[in-house]
């Protein structure tokens, strides 16, 4: 039963929504009735767990107004509803900012009303929308930067009023987009290809690819990026490092047995100003191997002098300097329950991905380590980490950024029928196989396993190699302490006797995920499906070609070797973590496979 404030919301909600008597009491909106039990028109439920999940009235004859407050304000109803859906009425009045207090919202389409005034910039916090139809309203002004929003797969805005500069959206991402008869101005940011004209005509001011108009050479640059820069100028390091005012960088002698990252918790707390940094010189020798640098802040409240960050130097990142990072603008890539994901763009040009990792119980000196050894083990198929930091109340990993995206985005693009064939997914396979195995091998006397291995983990090189990151960013299961700290939730239920070898299997489960995503073209990702269930569902009733992904069959691909690979991942997959074969094994079936494909090739006239 649907508690009282949340039916009394919704009344309100949907009588300013009509703002017309006859059309409420015909849609049974009666505080006296349960909108689930009874059946409100209109609204979806989830009835396990008695919560209102959908709003949905599309061409219902509504010419009121939106009134978030009423609906988000209520944490019953912020916390499940997911679907508002009120496309082709006569809504008028503008997107109150409240709606971002509805922070469950993956659909908002509002799309054929008369709905006018700013998107409120708060729209743009609304980290799960997947669909967002404004079109054909009145809306006018700049968008919120809604390029942050890294799971959004539709935005439709056309036919409005809306001004400013088109957002750097990653366009990889969406299925549908389009901006067409608005008063969108300055170049269009880089579409890759996957959108034609149609998605931007009708802005006499925008300009370069897909339309025709060139944009004249000297307004070409930066356009985009400084919106991305406005939006996240040093939200990264300005959030970290409150209270400090002055920064040195200064290289340490290569013993580093004193850097104690525990010493400087007082240097920083969450909340959001930027630093002031002194410049300062350094350099790493680029003729060492290995050699670690340590950046040194200073709390004002404290006095305290305490090191920060580690560079382990490779050759990608020499020279990195910690106070370049702190200048660098970040941009918030991905909030994930564990932790988040910043773009950072160096001065000189350099990119790196800096994961946020808040509330990792690890000393500093064990953190260290554990990044220490792990970076001591080097595959190719790897992305080592190129320095790290370590407080109290959060670490910071610092890794190379890879443009080419993750197996996750190959993946989705094929679902929109790119091509990633057969060969190329035996190959990938066979590569993450190789380098887990590895370090699985090299780590397990120190029990660290990978932890949260999953396709949006798996990184494209520029050759569009596979590479695992955040290898062993996750805390371990200990057994003594019962807080899980990284399931992914797909996992069932694991009873394993060590806590070490569970972690071990569950990668190797994870990994199976992945082969079944590479054979079947399904995302694990998508809510609620269970994809080793679905496939072993499929296997046992003997439809096993049924799981393939179907544009596999569209080449000389071999059914054989595919059914082969399912079975090894139809293995790791194994509910029971023992009886799941170990990376090695894994990988050497793999091998197995991959030369039995090359033979036949080989073969073939
Ligand atoms: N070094 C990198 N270079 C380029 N893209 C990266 C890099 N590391 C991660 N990404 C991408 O950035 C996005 C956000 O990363 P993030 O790690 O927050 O997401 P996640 O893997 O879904 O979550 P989590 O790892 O916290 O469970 C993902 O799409 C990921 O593929």
């Amino acid at each position: 039963v649907i508690e009282a404030e949340v039916r009394s919301s919704l009344i309100s909600f949907l009588r300013n929504l009509a703002n017309d008597p006859r059309v409420a009491a015909a849609a049974d909106w009666d505080v006296k009735s349960d909108p689930c039990v009874d059946g409100w028109n209109g609204i979806g439920c989830d009835v396990r767990n008695a919560s209102v999940t959908k709003l949905r009235l599309e061409r219902f004859n509504l010419s009121g107004s939106l009134d978030m407050g009423s609906l988000c304000n209520v944490p019953a109803i912020a916390s499940s509803l997911a679907r508002l859906v009120l496309n082709g009425n006569n809504l008028g009045g503008g997107v109150p900012a409240q709606i971002s207090i509805c922070r469950q919202l993956t659909h908002l389409q509002i799309g054929g009303n008369k709905l006018e005034g700013k998107l409120p910039d708060s729209l743009a916090t609304l980290d799960n929308l997947k669909v967002l139809n404004v079109s054909y309203n009145k809306f006018s002004g700049a968008l919120p930067n809604l390029s942050r929003i890294s799971g959004l797969r539709t935005f439709l805005a056309q036919d409005n009023q809306l001004s400013g500069e088109i957002p750097a959206f990653d366009f990889y991402n969406f299925d549908n987009f389009n901006v067409s008869y608005n008063n969108f101005s300055g170049q269009i940011p880089d579409v890759g290809g996957y959108f034609n004209s149609s998605s931007f005509v009708g802005n006499p001011l925008l300009c370069g690819y897909p339309l025709q108009n060139s944009c004249p050479r000297d307004k070409r640059k930066g356009v985009s990026g400084e919106d991305v820069i406005m939006y996240s100028g040093y939200a990264l390091l300005g959030s970290v490092l409150v209270g400090a005012v002055g920064f040195k960088l200064c290289r340490k002698k290569r013993k580093t047995d004193n850097v104690d990252a525990e010493n400087n918790v007082s240097a920083i707390d969450g909340s959001g100003s930027k630093p002031t940094v002194p410049s300062s010189e350094h350099k790493t020798s680029a003729t060492r191997n290995r050699s670690e640098v340590s950046a040194t802040a200073t709390s004002v409240e404290s006095g305290v002098v305490s090191s920060s960050l580690v560079v382990v130097t490779s050759p990608t990142v020499n020279g990195l300097r910690f106070e370049e990072l702190l200048q660098a603008p970040a941009e918030l890539l991905g909030r994930g329950k564990h932790g988040s994901l910043y773009k950072v763009i160096c001065e000189n040009g350099a990119m790196y991905a800096v994961k946020r990792i808040k509330d990792w119980a690890i000393s500093g000196e064990d953190f260290k380590k554990r990044m220490q050894r792990i970076d001591q083990v080097k595959h190719p198929n790897v992305l080592p980490v190129s320095a790290f930091y370590s407080s109290k109340q959060e670490k910071l990993l610092v890794y190379e950024f890879k443009q080419n995206g993750s197996l996750f985005r190959l993946l989705q693009g094929t679902q929109m029928r790119r091509a990633f064939e057969w060969g190329s997914r035996l190959n990938f396979a066979a590569s993450i196989a190789e380098g887990l195995a590895t370090m699985h091998r090299e780590l397990r006397d120190i029990s660290i396993a990978h932890g949260n291995l999953k396709s949006s983990n798996i990184l494209l090189t520029k050759d569009m190699e596979p590479c695992i990151s955040e290898y062993g960013l996750m805390v371990q299961y200990d057994h003594q302490d019962l807080t899980p700290s990284i399931t992914p939730t797909f996992k069932p239920e694991e009873k394993s006797n060590s806590s070490a070898s569970r972690a071990f299997s569950s990668d190797v489960y994870g990994f199976g995920v992945i082969l079944l995503e590479l054979l079947t073209g399904k995302m694990v990702h998508d809510k609620g499906f269970d994809l080793p269930k679905w496939v072993l569902s499929v296997v046992q009733e003997e439809w096993t070609v049924e799981v393939f992904d179907k544009s596999l069959f569209t080449e000389v691909a071999s059914e054989e070797r595919m059914v082969n690979l399912l079975q090894v991942a139809i293995k790791c997959v194994n509910r029971s973590p023992e009886e799941r074969p170990s990376m090695t094994h894994v990988a050497s079936m793999i091998a197995a496979i991959k030369e039995e494909e090359d033979r036949s090739l080989g073969n073939e006239p």
